[in-house]
């Protein structure tokens, strides 16, 4: 445990325990004030001022203490809450990094960030202010109540009796707030992931012209949000006057019983003592006074950390298991593998497919035919529904993941390069790589050569959309990520796609010279470049329909033969 989670939190306890104090002890020490040194002045002749002065003195210094405890709790506060603040966010991202990516499927981005900003915000402005409210709250509550019954037992049971009712609406009108307060919360979340959604798809959406659309879109979220957070905040707003009026009746109450006990003289009673417990019934009420005005800040902080709660709550992808045989011989074998995304949607069905080690295979098919679900079970991003997939004989789903990945270097359709330079990149997947390996990388996947013609060459700095390169130049480099690793697998989804013929062939013959002993695994759209392979399977509505290598399957006249005359364009399914 950090110096933050042990000693502050003691410190701040007593710094707040001497500040409840001083409060009450000034309170109490006014009745006795006048009882004492202010009455006795009104029947003397000469008034001697000097005891007055002396306790006024006093009264200062123990004013002056609980303004000093009042000042370091709160500085003390400030480092407890940031360092909460700095390992929830620590946490939260460790738990996002291995959450399975089936969540990711059903959370879009805006709504997963909104825990970063929203939810995050909404309990730090909880802990650095309730917290310490709290602590206040109930040292002095404590305090002040051993004086109050000290001074006067009817008129402690006045307070509580009126208290309590203030309690019971305060209560009733909170529940009905937290409700509203955890539907802005989700309100937020869903503007946030469409102004996400907006600034990723902001060159598709004005090619199509939808500016309007999206504007309309999010005129309704924002509609939303502002009935939701209007509810919440009127809500809120509802309960501070209501405790103000209701305590400022409490003090008429108390100030008139009071003046009756002295006038009646039923209890005995000064009036040092009236305006001492009169001073107290104000300090007793503050706290909750403070609640009332916190009340919106710790319902969406509670609304926030529910949510918070809820994210670290779902379960992560399981990594251990047992170690991947080394060295990878790259034989893969999927038995009878079905698979669907959403439960009762099949994606893939009864898949069975053998690839020896050292072989060249390509998977081709029509689209959304599961190609791409085949590498992503592979890397074991989804669990298999049934059946099993094995690499070298071990089951894939028993094996610890992360070797089971570095051993599989997999090029996805999706181009994303991260921040930084263009080595850095390359560099992804193997943060060891000499500069010789990288360029070596580099070489094969044919991206040397525009490397260096950038102006700054391997340090040519990227932004996270991979920009000043080209999409064809961001997948070469993609490639150039996944072979840093000297994978014993390589696994390519449409990894040529946007880069020109001559390139593409370049790459394959480098891969076929450099890589005979690695497996390789290759989704194709442009037939040409997959024709050699040892052997070719064909997809076609999540099934294998046809398997062979080139000569069979033209031979066949089936789908393959199909795709190929159609020349190579896959995209149609020609049936
Ligand atoms: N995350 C997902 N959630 C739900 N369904 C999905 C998801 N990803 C893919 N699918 C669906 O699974 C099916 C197979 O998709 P997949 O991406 O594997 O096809 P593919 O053969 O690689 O297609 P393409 O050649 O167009 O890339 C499609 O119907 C697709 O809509």
């Amino acid at each position: 445990m950090g110096p933050i989670y042990s000693r502050y939190p003691l410190a701040v306890i007593l710094l707040v325990t001497i500040s409840a104090i001083t409060n009450v002890l000034s309170a109490l020490y006014i009745g006795d004030v006048i009882d004492h040194y202010i009455t006795p002045l009104l029947s003397q002749s000469t008034p001697n001022f000097g005891p007055l002065l002396t306790a006024t003195a006093v009264i200062g210094g123990i004013y002056f203490l609980g303004v000093f405890a009042t000042l370091y709790s709160g500085r003390f506060m400030v480092k407890i809450t940031q360092g909460i603040m700095q390992t929830i966010r620590d946490e939260l991202f460790t738990h996002m990094e291995h959450l399975p990516m089936a969540y990711f499927d059903r959370h879009p981005r805006g709504d997963v960030m909104s825990h970063y900003t929203t939810d995050t915000d909404a309990l730090r402005e909880m802990l650095s202010q309730s917290v310490i409210d709290g602590i206040t709250m109930i040292v002095t509550i404590v305090f002040v109540f051993l004086s109050m019954i000290f001074i006067s037992v009817p008129l402690t049971l006045l307070v509580l009796l009126t208290l309590f009712l203030i309690f019971w609406l305060n209560r009733r009108i909170e529940g009905v707030g937290s409700r509203y307060f955890i539907k802005q919360q989700d309100s937020l979340a869903d503007i946030d992931s469409a102004i996400e959604e907006m600034l990723h798809g902001e060159m598709i959406i004005k090619v199509f012209c939808q500016e309007e659309a999206v504007e309309r879109a999010f005129a309704k979220k924002n509609d939303a949000l502002f009935r939701q957070s209007t509810l919440a905040n009127t809500t809120g707003n509802f309960v501070e006057p209501l405790i103000d009026n209701g305590v400022n009746i409490q003090y008429a109450l108390v100030a008139l019983v009071g003046g009756c006990l002295i006038l009646t003289g039923i209890s005995p009673l000064s009036l040092g003592a009236l305006v001492a417990f009169i001073s107290l019934t104000h300090k007793f009420l503050s706290p909750v006074d403070a609640l009332g005005e916190q009340m919106n800040a710790m319902v969406t902080a509670l609304a926030g950390a529910k949510r918070i709660f809820n994210l670290m709550d779902v379960p992560l992808q399981g990594t251990g298991g047992a170690p991947l045989k080394q060295p990878v011989q790259g034989h893969l074998a999927f038995k009878d593998v079905s698979f669907s995304y959403i439960p009762g949607q099949s994606v893939l069905s009864h898949i069975h497919l053998t690839i020896e080690g050292g072989q060249k295979v390509a998977i081709v098919g029509t689209s959304g035919s599961g190609k791409s679900t085949l590498i992503k079970l592979l890397n074991r991003f989804y669990p298999v529904v049934r059946g099993n997939i094995s690499c070298d004989g071990q089951n894939l789903a028993a094996l610890q993941l992360a070797p089971l990945r570095r051993s599989m270097g997999t090029v996805l359709q999706d181009t994303h390069l991260f921040s930084g330079t263009v080595r850095d990149n390359i560099r992804y997947s193997n943060p060891t790589a000499t500069q010789t390996e990288v360029e070596n990388a580099a070489k094969l996947a044919c991206a040397h050569d525009f490397i260096t013609r950038l102006p700054q060459g391997y340090d040519t700095p990227l932004d996270s959309t991979g920009l000043p390169l080209s999409l064809g130049q961001r997948q070469l480099l993609t490639i150039a990520r996944a072979l840093a690793t000297h994978p014993p697998l390589l696994v390519l989804d449409d990894a040529t796609a946007s880069a020109d013929t001559l390139t593409e062939a370049r790459i394959w013959d480098n891969l076929r010279q450099n890589m005979a002993k690695q497996t390789l695994i290759i989704i194709a759209k442009r037939l040409d470049t997959i024709m050699d392979s040892d052997m070719i399977y064909v997809m076609d509505g999540g099934e294998i329909v046809e398997m062979g290598n080139h000569g069979e399957l033209m031979a066949k006249k089936g789908l393959y033969y199909t795709l190929v005359m159609k020349n190579g364009n896959t995209d149609e399914n020609p049936s």
